[in-house]
């Protein structure tokens, strides 16, 4: 069995808590991401996981096996690093063929699997050529088909794609949840990038300050962020969040957002839940899940800026603490006066508590 179970796992440096009693449960044959900003922990858990770092406290365990105490080499994981880690006077198919040939497999066997893991990573033609002339995406693909060919239960990917440019690294996502299919393997994957996270992953464990955030599939995260720090960090840009109060109106229960206006009436589900909260509260809505329009009742602020990315048009609104992004398609028709009216969805709206960051009124779609 490779499900891997993290329990009550800290590690500190000295004084310092890089990972503070994280608990997480990985599925055979799940890919799963680890995301998060520089700092919050990514590496150090997946190096416990790998065996290269010791847990300070708890537990880490594959299957029912306990592995505390055993060394990397003895826990039957793949390994690939940021840094690609391959013997540049050799040639590619000697790199590949270097875990089989070590483990003794016979020819055959070697032949077989380099073959194999050198059509999926679109490494065919190239495997006579030697590592050293060959460009840091190549190499970088060259590691990853180094490391996978052990075909091993359990593969721990670290930013494998941080040093190749864009372009490849859109070609490599697609290639590695190939070889994950193919595989099935437990993966665990460290990224800072949102995108790769998203595209990939089964499930996503965001965390930040060496604390998990939040564990869930890339579009439960999306729609139902656990609190603030995930409602800004997932998505591009971020969810809006905009500091209000509920107020009792003759529709129902609006959020009075001040100087901005108030919102249309929260979903009932929402209202309920506000309705027994004190405190102040910050209402949230994605970028992507709002209109604009050049006048009518709502949420009205001045245009700021316009920026057209590609097929997108993002609208900047407000400032400071109310300062609101909405994304449109640039076929859809924009006002771009002194002032817009904005309309979220209100079915996709979420309300945090503004003290804790916490999200209010549990997770669904309604
Ligand atoms: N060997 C170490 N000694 C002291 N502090 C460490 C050590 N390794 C990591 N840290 C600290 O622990 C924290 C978490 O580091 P970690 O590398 O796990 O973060 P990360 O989320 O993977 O970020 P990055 O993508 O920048 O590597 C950081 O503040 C880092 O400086």
């Amino acid at each position: 069995m490779s499900t891997i179970r993290l329990e009550n796992l800290v590690k500190k440096f000295g004084d310092f808590t890089a990972l503070k009693t994280m608990d997480l449960e990985i599925a055979d044959g799940e890919f799963m991401a680890l995301l998060g900003p520089s700092g919050c922990g990514k590496s150090t858990t997946m190096n416990m996981i790998a065996g290269m770092e010791e847990p300070t406290s708890g537990r880490i365990l594959f299957g029912d096996r306990n592995m505390s105490g055993v060394p990397m080499g003895r826990r039957g994981v793949g390994f690939v690093f940021q840094n690609y880690a391959i013997f540049t006077h050799m040639t590619v198919r000697q790199n590949l063929s270097y875990g089989p040939r070590m483990h003794g497999m016979p020819k055959a066997e070697i032949d077989r699997r380099v073959g194999g893991i050198a059509e999926l990573l679109q490494l065919t033609g190239l495997l006579d050529r030697r590592a050293d002339r060959l460009s840091v995406n190549i190499l970088q693909r060259v590691a990853i088909g180094r490391s996978a060919i052990m075909e091993p239960v359990i593969f721990l990917l670290d930013e494998p794609l941080s040093n190749v440019d864009a372009a490849f690294r859109a070609v490599m996502r697609t290639e590695l949840k190939h070889l994950q299919r193919q595989f099935r393997q437990t993966m665990v994957y460290v990224t800072h990038d949102q995108l790769e996270a998203m595209t990939m992953a089964d499930r996503i464990a965001v965390m930040d300050h060496g604390v998990l955030q939040q564990v869930g599939t890339p579009i439960d995260v999306y729609n139902n962020p656990a609190n603030v720090f995930v409602a800004r960090f997932i998505g591009a840009p971020g969810m809006n969040l905009l500091p209000g109060r509920p107020a009792e109106s003759d529709r129902g229960l609006v959020i009075d957002l001040g100087p901005l206006g108030a919102t249309a009436p929260l979903p009932e589900r929402l209202a309920n839940a506000l309705r027994s909260h004190s405190g102040e509260i910050l209402f949230g809505f994605r970028p992507e899940q709002a209109t604009l329009a050049g006048e009518g009742r709502g949420i009205a602020a001045p245009v700021t800026a316009v920026e057209r990315i590609g097929a997108r048009t993002i609208v900047h609104l407000g400032e400071g603490a109310s300062a609101i992004k909405v994304v449109l398609d640039n076929d859809q028709p924009a006002v771009f006066g002194a002032s817009a009216i904005v309309t979220p969805n209100m079915d996709a709206v979420r309300i945090f508590d503004r003290a804790t960051g916490q999200a209010i009124g549990g997770s669904g779609n309604g």
